[in-house]
């Protein structure tokens, strides 16, 4: 039930009627749709639970997360529930769609910087919101920041969508992960020590720059490349000759939010407060400016993917070629590859000196092409030198220990293929409150879980003295809030998910396929 407005979303399938697609993802498609009993058009996210390999558990907290949020700036889902094989998330309908649609309908080389100051300090009010009560995104970009036809600007997916396709072969999945390399944090891509929200500073900070473009910095490599571009090379900033027309601060913003030290990245909070976010302006600007003259979602929708099918008829020869098909998939706005290690050892084998050199993206601004990052120090584990010498047979070494790394984290997380279990996602706002048992204890454990975590980080911060400055209260249903430098777990969640729930499914040795997780609760 939609506790703010009143009105109860059923639970049922026949209830509602499924208009024309207006979006795609990794794992689900997007449909406009009207709930009937309440004549009210609403969008509807369908997840072919039979064609994931996931964690029901996960994925059925990320549907309570989303239900339990409440902030104007985050997309909250009306109710979800099974039909078939397939998980419903049934939500708002956002007219205006994703800025990643809107810039491939008519701004493919950027929006201009009132638009984007707008646009961010929407989004970051979403992650003040989300990092107070505990909760990574993990998840930001483009794609995933939705506007209505009045210009309210919301983030959306929780992560519902964060399964991986079962293509059927048992071999080629042992060893896959899936995850959204051009918007990744570096910490998050090694995940040797964990990570916390600060990995969402990062992708805010891509973000930024793909809203500045049009397309993310790296989006044209393959993912192998990505990484390996993102882990070594200095960050990517807007310092280029190309960038002149945006302003110092937007620079500064984007410069604060890369660093490649997690640590010196400011916190949302704290960005809020950048002087950058002087020239937003109100929603309405967004109404008036960006989405005045674009035909509707779902044509525009259309129109995309008829482009989309036609340029992968064009490129037919060249599609098997790694870069194409990277590109492809970032055409289509899907934000994740499935990917093998061995194939990715391969492609690390071969790249010689062009994944490494940075002056291969012109986001790399000269400054940090000397391997300086906006602090004057060299980029983690870059040496000035090594930042400028894109041949150098220790980098590639360097590449392929970090693969070995990544092999060694992504392998601490098993998954076994999905089984749809009917009923376990059926849930409403009035299903949470009216307290059935299994939700409500789950959540109150979440939630103590985190209090306590909270509690022991808070008596840790106050022995070393520490104060980020992150404390200000804010109201909401969910959690309190979790602590900078607390290790969170694939979920998202600071409770590890193999320990929070007996639901679980582990334990198919001959099937580990890993979930690079980008995606959040
Ligand atoms: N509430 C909504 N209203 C209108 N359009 C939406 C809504 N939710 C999602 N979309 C559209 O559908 C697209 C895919 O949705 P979503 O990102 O949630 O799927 P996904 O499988 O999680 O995708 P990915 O993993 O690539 O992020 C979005 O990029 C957006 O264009």
């Amino acid at each position: 039930m939609e506790l703010v407005s009143g009105k109860r979303f059923p639970l049922d399938a026949k209830d509602y009627k499924l208009y024309e697609e207006v979006g795609e993802g990794v794992s689900a498609t997007v449909y406009r749709a009207i709930c009937i009993p309440l004549n009210e058009i609403v969008a509807i996210k369908v997840l072919d639970l039979e064609k994931c390999n996931s964690d029901l558990d996960g994925i059925r907290r990320e549907v309570q997360t989303m239900i339990l949020i409440d902030h104007p700036n985050v997309v909250r889902a009306h109710c979800s529930f099974t039909t078939g094989h397939n998980l419903w998330v049934v939500m708002p309908y956002m007219d205006g769609g994703s800025c990643l649609h809107i810039m491939k309908s008519s701004y493919q080389d950027g929006l201009e910087e009132p638009v984007i100051a707008t646009l961010l300090r929407e989004v970051l009010k979403a992650l003040v919101y989300l990092h107070f009560h505990g909760h990574i995104h993990r998840d930001v970009k483009a794609g995933n920041i939705l506007i209505d036809s009045d210009g309210a600007v919301k983030l959306a997916d929780f992560g519902v969508s964060a399964c991986m396709f079962d293509t059927g072969d048992r071999q080629r999945s042992r060893n896959t992960f899936v995850g959204t390399p051009c918007w990744m944090a570096p910490e998050v891509m090694q995940q040797l020590h964990g990570y916390d929200f600060k990995a969402d500073i990062w992708s805010f900070g891509i973000t930024a720059l793909e809203l500045a473009h049009g397309h993310a910095p790296f989006s044209k490599y393959p993912p192998m490349k990505v990484l390996l571009m993102t882990l070594q090379n200095a960050p990517p900033g807007l310092d280029y000759e190309r960038d002149k027309r945006f302003s110092k601060s937007f620079k500064e913003l984007v410069a604060a939010c890369l660093v490649k030290d997690p640590k010196k990245r400011p916190t949302s909070e704290k960005l809020l407060k950048h002087h950058f976010f002087k020239n937003a302006r109100n929603t309405d600007y967004l109404a008036r400016t960006i989405l005045d003259g674009l035909p509707p979602l779902g044509e525009r929708f259309r129109i995309l993917k008829a482009k989309e099918a036609d340029l992968l008829v064009q490129n037919k020869a060249l599609y098997e070629d790694k870069d194409q098909l990277s590109q492809q998939e970032y055409m289509r706005g899907i934000s994740a590859w499935n990917f093998n290690l061995e194939d990715l050892k391969n492609q690390a084998a071969l790249i010689q000196d062009d994944a490494i050199s940075n002056s291969e993206d012109s986001s790399v601004s000269g400054k940090q092409r000397n391997g300086q990052d906006d602090a004057g120090t060299p980029p983690d584990g870059v040496s000035p030198d090594r930042a400028n010498h894109s041949n150098d047979a220790q980098q590639l070494e360097d590449g392929l220990n970090d693969i070995h790394d990544l092999e060694n984290s992504l392998a601490a997380f098993p998954m076994k293929p999905l089984q749809a279990l009917k009923g376990c996602f059926d849930v409403s706002e009035d299903y949470m409150d009216a307290g059935h048992p299994n939700w409500k204890n789950s959540a109150r454990s979440d939630s103590e879980h985190q209090s306590q975590q909270y509690a022991s980080a808070k008596a840790e911060d106050q022995e070393t003295g520490r104060d980020d400055g992150e404390s200000t209260c804010q109201s909401g249903s969910l959690p309190p809030p979790a602590i900078s430098g607390h290790k969170f777990f694939p979920s998202g969640s600071l409770v590890q998910d193999n320990v929070q729930s007996p639901k679980k499914f582990i334990g198919d040795g001959d099937r580990y396929a890993v979930l690079f997780m980008v995606q959040y609760i």
